[in-house]
């Protein structure tokens, strides 16, 4: 119990170099084990993915997610199925134009809003994350005009803190009444923030008129209330209409996973990109010459021109490989079983080290240097899940269903601030004194905001 501090990614990495790539920790009545190696990543993901695809739920988690009435910390079974199905099929389908239309518009006004800081420093961090937050908001619920924004990121950064709050009953729970982050009335308050606030947008959208023909513009509310039924079911099958009835705490517990999901994940990758190219100018100077190269400096980047970026799509991977969004991902053994001949308990929380497996020095030469070429070289790996020295999105069973969502809004808004400006540190600031450290929680952000000046770099008018 005395080491909970050390148990980050970091501090996982650095007791892994000691104890090796599986390691077992006892907290409180709790059995916890550590994979930090891609050989042990690759025996929980893949060999043993059927017994290792329950999520650890603590009772933050359980009461806020409804008892875990969503699908990211469903425990894995029929529900999980059915509700992982809707997801891949109807929320983040390529087919459901609105969540794509609304990277685009979002990153235009984001520009624009660059555009006019043309010369000043600008927070890049904080720009990212407001933009990030308009997409997924956007996308969920539709408003255009942002009304409410406001009130619901409030409830989402208390959401984010009563997850990451470190509360005693987790690992003793007769120890619960010991409650000094005071999560005991906490979390019901928050809880009833988020009931006022999705229940009305609920309501709204229920008393909605929809017109033949408007599916194109469904809001993620309207396709989960197309699946709404008081008293809910789900049951297996394929036609998904016959089988799913949501309830009220099914679709707000499954906005909050797109909320989690969607936003920090891609403004952290964001802003680690253009931190990381900040910090090595040999590798802007030649990504924004490939970009004036490819698409040239008398017109936008459009999506049409990314398969031809391949030194643009390297510096993606290499950026999510140094810093992957989510870098602890948090697993559970269903039953007991075996790994490398150790023995795992039943209901054991399994946390495996995205950050420690992507820097494994026998996988990756020079680990922790950014290098975007050595993915230029025939072989190297890719991040669709096969290749468990490179997870940033997981793998198997429980790895991301938004990847595709995740990575347009990622490369969307990079190519765009690489390709719209010419960037410069504020106040004659070195690239090496750029601080690179990272804060830990659900996602691994940049502890300190890039801060830097744009300068239009094309030829035409930015909007
Ligand atoms: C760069 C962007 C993103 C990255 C790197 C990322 C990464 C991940 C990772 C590592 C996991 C956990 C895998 C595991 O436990 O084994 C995950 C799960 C998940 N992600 Fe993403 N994600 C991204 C974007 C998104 C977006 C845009 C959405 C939705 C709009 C999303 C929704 C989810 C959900 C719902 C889960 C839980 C899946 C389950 O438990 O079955 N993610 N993501």
């Amino acid at each position: 119990m005395l080491m909970m501090d050390q148990l980050t990614h970091r501090g996982l990495a650095k007791l892994a170099e000691k104890y090796g790539g599986l390691l077992h920790l006892k907290m409180g009545f709790g059995h916890t084990v550590a994979v930090s190696s891609p050989d042990m990543a690759r025996e929980v993901l893949q060999v043993k993915d059927n017994i290792f695809s329950n999520r650890p739920a603590t009772i933050a988690i359980s009461y806020l997610t409804y008892d875990c009435q969503d699908m990211a910390f469903a425990n894995y079974g029929p529900f999980w199925r059915q509700m992982r199905k809707l997801c891949v099929m109807k929320l983040f389908s390529r087919k459901r134009a609105e969540s794509w239309d609304s990277v685009r518009d979002e990153v235009d006004s984001m520009i624009k809003i660059v555009a006019d800081s043309a010369g000043s420093p600008v927070n890049l961090g904080k720009l990212v994350f407001g933009l990030t937050h308009d997409i997924i908001y956007r996308a969920a619920f539709g408003s255009i005009s942002h009304e409410g924004k406001e009130e619901f990121i409030g409830i989402l950064q208390e959401y984010t803190k009563l997850f990451g709050a470190f509360n005693l009953a987790d690992f003793i729970p007769w120890l619960g009444f010991i409650d000094p982050a005071g999560l005991n009335t906490r979390l019901p308050k928050a809880r009833a923030s988020l009931d006022g606030f999705i229940d009305k947008i609920i309501d709204e959208h229920l008393k909605k008129e929809k017109k033949a023909g408007d599916d194109a513009d469904n809001d993620m509310v309207d396709e989960m209330l197309a699946f709404y039924g008081e008293d809910g079911k789900i049951n297996e099958g394929e036609d998904l209409q016959n089988v799913i009835r949501l309830t009220r705490n099914n679709i707000k517990a499954i906005i909050m996973d797109v909320m989690f999901g969607g936003t920090e994940t891609v403004a952290s990758a964001i802003e680690w990109a253009l931190a990381e190219l900040m910090h090595t100018p040999e590798s802007l100077k030649r990504v924004q010459q490939e970009l004036a190269d490819v698409v040239g400096l008398d017109r936008r980047v459009e999506e049409s021109d990314f398969e031809k970026l391949t030194y643009f799509k390297c510096v993606i991977k290499e950026t999510l490989r140094l810093h992957p969004p989510i870098p602890l991902l948090l697993h559970q053994s269903s039953e007991a079983t075996e790994v490398a001949g150790y023995h795992i308990p039943k209901g054991t929380r399994v946390m495996i080290n995205a950050y420690a497996v992507n820097r494994d020095k026998s996988a990756w030469k020079d680990p922790h240097t950014f290098n975007p070429s050595r993915f230029l070289e025939a072989g190297a790996p890719d991040f669709k899940g096969s290749n468990y020295e490179f997870i940033p999105f997981g793998s198997g069973r429980r790895s991301c269903p938004g990847m595709q969502l995740g990575l347009y809004a990622l490369e969307m808004a990079v190519a765009h601030l690489l390709h719209s400006f010419t960037w410069q540190l504020p106040d004659g600031m070195k690239p090496s004194e750029i601080d690179m450290t990272d804060v830990f929680g659900l996602t691994a952000p940049k502890a300190i905001r890039l801060v830097a000046v744009p300068t239009s770099r094309l030829l035409c008018p930015l909007y």
